[in-house]
């Protein structure tokens, strides 16, 4: 699985001053889109991005690392939301996890091919099978 960020393209940011990115000279008042795709599917950033590893986002700080993981953007202009996020999307996944036990529909790998958009969908919409764990039946049977 390679690293998705869900919006690929950060949105259109103003230099301040003048700077140095990578080499290039960036005047003052240039308008910048930051490439979150370009940076975290980068193998000289991170190894191997292609490769399903959830366990390198382990103790990472987003946005304090040399920035190399900023899904939510950066600085004033960063996601006002991203604490909302952060939490909702554990949240969400958690109890669908909790609640279901989930299944390929066949024998073939989910096709994580992407698509195109301002936010990152798949090419083709996931399909899976689930099914109520039993103990999440019998938990909502006594309510
Ligand atoms: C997983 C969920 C989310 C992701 C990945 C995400 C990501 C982003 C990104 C990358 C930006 C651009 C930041 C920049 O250009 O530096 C942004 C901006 C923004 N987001 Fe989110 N966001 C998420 C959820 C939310 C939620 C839940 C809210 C509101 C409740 C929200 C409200 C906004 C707003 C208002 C902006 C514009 C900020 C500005 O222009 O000053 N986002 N978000």
């Amino acid at each position: 699985m390679r690293m998705y960020p869900a919006g690929p393209l950060l949105l259109p940011h103003e230099s301040s001053q003048e700077c140095f990115v990578g080499g290039y000279r960036i005047p003052r008042g240039t308008m910048l889109l930051v490439n979150l795709w370009a940076i975290q599917n980068d193998p000289k950033i991170w190894g191997e991005p292609e490769k399903f590893r959830p366990e390198r986002f382990q103790g990472l700080e987003v946005n304090r690392d040399g920035f190399k993981l900023m899904p939510f953007g950066s600085g004033r202009r960063g996601c006002p939301g991203e604490g909302l996020a952060t939490r909702v999307v554990g949240l969400t996944l958690a109890s669908v996890i909790q609640a279901f036990e989930w299944e390929r529909i066949g024998e073939a790998m989910v096709d994580m091919t992407e698509g195109t958009g301002l936010t990152m969908p798949k090419a083709k919409a996931l399909q899976a099978r689930c099914l109520p764990r039993q103990a999440m039946v019998d938990l909502l049977s006594k309510i």
